[in-house]
């Protein structure tokens, strides 16, 4: 596979009569062609500035940034061309229809107008082209905002937060789309705050943390490289569960209890909970190990800074105490 987008050692450092703030403390990513890239971080991580920065928008302090093999900002106008941004959320004149908006829109960038309709298509809006676009859902919105970034047929499509503020339904909505352009041969880096989403839609991530990469790879490396050790304990019928949770928290299980079953939050040494309950002549009828998702990973991850001077890889193992080793 290549890279569609490359980015290493970004620096990004804001000043202003308050101070200086890091935006961005040596950023990496690489996003290869024809990928659902998602971009997750916390609030104020660096996302945006990120973003803004490839599309020449903000100027970094320093490293080094290339979208479809070209350096930028140096050959931005090179490769403007192949890419479509929405990067703020673009306002549209309500009294326009979607069609009048996009037609204007492609006059606008040199795009023939017969780009239009096949725009429309993509994001699922023809039946509703021709009315006003204040009439619209904010969902339907958020579509027409990203047929105005495919009017010039990008090769790569950048979208901060395409599914904020949409109900579930619009979400579904912009999943479906997302996917229709993958499978179009688009490259599309989506950032969102929607776990959930981003771990069905996306093949890839990087997670951003205090201006630093902590994470980047497929969904599943970065799922299997952080696979949490928390168990799920299911105890023989008619045994006195909450007697056995209570043994276990003595010997320093972090325990959760749950109606039929506990879980233990800890266990990096699931036989030490069976030998502990075995001890007492408790058996236990299911041990299973509770498999993380994004969110876990994206919790786990960005809940402490990067330490200084390092980022932390999918193949790099985090070191964690857990009971029972
Ligand atoms: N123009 C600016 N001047 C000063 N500081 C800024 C400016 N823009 C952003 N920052 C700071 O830089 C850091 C990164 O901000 P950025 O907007 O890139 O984060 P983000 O990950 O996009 O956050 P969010 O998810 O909240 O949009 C934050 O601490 C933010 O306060």
């Amino acid at each position: 596979m290549t890279a569609v987008l490359e980015i290493s050692g970004l620096r990004k450092i804001y000043r202003s009569r308050k101070g200086v703030r890091k935006a961005l403390d040596g950023f990496d990513m690489v996003v290869e062609t024809g990928q659902v890239h998602g971009f997750l971080g916390p609030n104020g991580s660096g996302k945006t500035t990120t973003l803004r920065t490839l599309l020449g928008l903000i100027r970094p302090n320093d490293g080094r940034m290339a979208i479809l093999g070209q350096p930028v900002p140096d050959r931005l106008p090179q490769v403007a061309g192949q890419v479509g941004a929405i990067v703020e959320s673009p306002q549209f004149f309500g009294n326009f229809s979607a069609e009048t908006t996009l037609s204007l829109l492609a006059d606008a960038g040199g795009v023939n107008r017969l780009r239009v309709p096949a725009v429309l298509e993509l994001v699922g809006l023809r039946d509703r082209a021709k009315e006003r676009v204040k009439t619209y859902s904010l969902g339907m919105k958020q579509r027409l905002a990203v047929a105005s970034a495919l009017l010039k047929e990008p090769r790569l499509l950048i979208l901060d937060e395409p599914a904020n503020g949409l109900d579930p339904g619009g979400i579904r909505e912009m999943r479906t789309l997302m996917r229709d352009l993958s499978d179009s041969g688009m490259t599309v880096l989506l950032s969102s705050h929607i776990l959930g989403e981003i771990q069905l839609i996306c093949d890839s991530v990087t997670i951003i943390s205090a201006g630093r990469r902590v994470a980047a790879g497929s969904v599943s490396e970065v799922l299997a490289s952080h696979t949490s050790s928390t168990v799920r304990v299911r105890l023989e019928p008619g045994v006195d569960m909450l007697g056995a949770a209570e043994l276990l928290r003595t010997a320093g299980a972090a325990i959760t209890m749950e109606k039929d079953h506990f879980t233990v939050g800890n266990a990096s040494n699931p036989a030490q909970i069976t030998k502990l309950l075995a001890e007492r002549q408790i058996y236990v009828s299911e041990l299973t190990p509770v498999s993380a998702d994004l969110e876990d990973v994206f919790l786990e991850l960005t809940g402490t800074a990067p330490v200084d001077g390092t980022n932390r890889q999918v193949d790099q193992v985090v070191a964690k105490g857990g009971w029972g080793q």
